[in-house]
């Protein structure tokens, strides 16, 4: 394989499905018309491009290698790399689908979100009515379910690293900040490759609004502060804004380890009592995900996960 060409094979086949010939596609910056720029990162630029020759669109993700290595960030993109690999086949994670490279430039081809980030809706209509809630946090929560099963810890889930696709699914991107563990197996049973098995975190990630109070009092970090992020975003949907919310993130955080926070006038109590039960202190004490699908805000949805992804998008109120 040419050292940084990927290369995409394509077959001709006859009537009888017999392959009559194969063709290596291989896959540059020249196969690609890139448009807007889609987000800028410290040391990476995601920008929207169409393929020439399918016209399928994807945000490609452009690594600048000297940047990369000057600061110090080739396990960053390692990390990211190797975790969307691993997560590659679920319908609410942003897919990597190749990666190919030039002197200068590392480039990642993933899905493009064509509805831009959660945060976005939740902004444009204020809050999110009960049905809209349980759409998308049952979405949120299978991709979740789905990424710890394939021992991955994304550690800065919040509504601006949850996307929307063209028919307004939840498309969950940004792992640069992830956490692989070790003892996990893929979903044939194989077991994984191990990386350290770094629960005890020195390099502060997350964002103030979702980090979980074990991060910040004994810098632990598990599944379960994927969770707790998950019962700040569960309760924004309704309340248009984070639990924990303070001026600096000083403030912020002291309102955290205090679990100081309060439901607005109006919030279903249904979701009331779900919420208390994740934004709980103790990460031993938290809901885990089977226990948030049984609880009753969910009652009658259907996890079947095919149907979870097919089932159309309730009408935004
Ligand atoms: N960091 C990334 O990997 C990444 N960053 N973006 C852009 C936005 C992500 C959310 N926060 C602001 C920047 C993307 C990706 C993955 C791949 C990806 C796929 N589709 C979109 N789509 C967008 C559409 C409209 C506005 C923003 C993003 N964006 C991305």
């Amino acid at each position: 394989k040419e050292k940084g060409a990927a290369r995409l094979v394509k077959t001709e086949k006859d009537e009888n499905g017999n392959v009559i010939s194969t063709h290596i596609i291989k896959r540059g910056v020249e196969d690609f018309e890139f448009g807007k720029t889609l987000g800028i990162g410290s040391y990476s630029t995601v920008v929207g491009a169409t393929d020439k020759q399918t016209q399928q669109t994807y945000a490609i993700k452009i690594l600048d290698k000297r940047h990369i290595i000057k600061e110090k960030k080739v396990k960053y993109v390692e990390i990211e790399k190797n975790t969307l690999s691993r997560l590659r086949d679920h319908p609410g994670i942003v897919s990597l689908h190749y990666t190919f490279q030039d002197e200068s430039s590392l480039y990642f081809v993933l899905d493009y979100a064509a509805n831009g980030e959660l945060l976005s809706l939740i902004k444009k209509m204020g809050s999110l009515d009960e049905a809209c809630t349980q759409y998308y946090s049952a979405q949120i929560l299978d991709a979740l379910e789905f990424m710890h099963f394939r021992g991955v810890i994304h550690r800065d889930l919040k509504p601006e690293n949850i996307l929307l696709d063209e028919k307004m699914r939840v498309k969950i991107t940004d792992f640069g900040t992830a956490c692989l563990l070790s003892n996990e197996v893929d979903s044939q049973g194989n077991k994984l490759p191990t990386y350290p098995q770094n629960h005890r975190t020195n390099s502060f990630v997350g964002t103030a609004e979702y980090v979980s109070p074990e991060l910040l009092s004994d810098k632990v970090q598990g599944k379960e502060c994927d969770v707790w992020a998950f019962g700040c975003i569960l309760y924004q949907l309704i309340a248009g804004m984070p639990p924990f919310k303070a001026a600096n993130e000083y403030l912020t955080f002291k309102k955290i380890v205090k679990l100081d926070y309060r439901f607005p006038p109006g919030f279903p109590s249904r979701l009331k009592d779900l919420v208390r039960r994740v934004l709980v202190f103790d990460p031993r004490q938290r809901y885990d995900i089977p226990r948030i699908k049984a609880h009753p805000f969910y009652d009658g949805f259907d996890w079947n996960r095919k149907n979870l992804w097919k089932q159309k998008h309730p009408r935004i109120m």
